[in-house]
């Protein structure tokens, strides 16, 4: 079944931003707050040259970690239901101070610093990132789904010549704030951005499957078996959003994703060059 971001891709299209049509070419890239700590300058430089030479990245990030740190030192409980962060209204305040904050202002400032130019937004920044409560609200609270995102906001920031860098923490019809997993709102703004690749960048190299007692990095993997190794418990916790998402993804316009270990050196030009790098999760047909 078609989904709405899926539909709103599908009527609408968005040329600026879609590779097929050759003109300047995009794609959405997630950093996970895993890993947001040890990528290099020379991450950053990639990108700040990427940028130069016309490309067109949109970054969305995470900031896990921190957010749990923040909570730990305000003496705030917090766990985790499937990979998504509980979030009471106090949990809330602390996601959206480190995530719209301070995570949000040092990407930027490291784009900066390397000689990018970039803009940070909130998804509730221009109603970015639109949200209703998920399925499991009575598990996890503040937590939304995607129901929108504002693609002529993105594609005027890119015009002005700025990398949107895009903290995940959406709004409802009402107002109302959500805490936003990351990777789900990277997969919901590739989806209806309609860029060819999204690249997930993580701490660790791929998906891992255990294979004769030895962690093996997949090089592709299926729908299927995604289901299957979600239903063994060999992808856990913060993975399964991860490979939800680039599912969803997948159904839609993207053609692939790409999961990759962000302190490899020289990840992004390996990566946009076609090195057979990480796990890729492809589009069938
Ligand atoms: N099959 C798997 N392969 C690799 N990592 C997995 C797998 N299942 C669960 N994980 C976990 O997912 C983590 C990455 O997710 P997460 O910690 O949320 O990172 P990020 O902050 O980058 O989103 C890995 O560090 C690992 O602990
Ligand atoms: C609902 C939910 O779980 N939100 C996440 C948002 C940040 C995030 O996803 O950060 P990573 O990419 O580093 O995991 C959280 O509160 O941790």
């Amino acid at each position: 079944m078609e989904t709405a971001l899926q539909g709103k891709q599908g009527v609408q299209g968005n040329p600026l931003l879609n590779d097929q049509q050759g003109e300047r070419s995009s794609f959405v890239m997630k950093c996970g707050g895993s890993t947001l700590e040890e990528l290099p300058d020379s991450f950053y430089n990639d990108l700040a040259r990427l940028q130069a030479s016309g490309v067109q990245p949109v970054i969305v990030h995470g900031g896990g970690p921190a957010i749990s740190d923040n909570l730990n030192k305000l003496g705030i409980e917090t766990h985790f239901v499937n990979g998504l962060r509980y979030t009471s209204e106090e949990v809330l305040d602390v996601v959206e101070m480190v995530l719209a904050g301070s995570i949000n202002k040092k990407v930027v400032r490291r784009i900066g610093q390397a000689g990018g130019k970039a803009l940070g937004l909130s998804g509730v920044d221009g109603s970015l990132i639109t949200a209703k409560p998920v399925q499991t609200a009575s598990e996890v609270g503040w937590v939304g789904d995607v129901t929108d995102v504002n693609a002529e906001l993105i594609e005027g920031v890119l015009k002005l010549g700025y990398m949107p860098v895009i903290a995940p923490v959406g709004i409802g019809e009402d107002g109302t704030r959500y805490n936003i997993n990351a990777d789900t709102a990277a997969g919901a703004v590739a989806s209806v951005l309609g860029v060819q690749q999204m690249i997930v960048v993580t701490d660790v190299p791929g998906i891992l499957k255990n294979i004769g007692g030895e962690k093996c990095v997949m090089e592709t993997v299926t729908v299927q078996q995604i289901e299957d190794m979600i239903l063994t418990g060999e992808i856990y916790g913060g993975m399964i959003p991860k490979v939800r998402a680039a599912v969803a993804c997948i159904q839609g316009k993207v053609n692939e994703v790409i999961i990759v270990d962000g302190s490899e050196p020289g990840i992004l030009g390996r990566v946009l060059s076609g090195e057979k790098i990480g796990t890729r999760i492809v589009r069938m047909g």
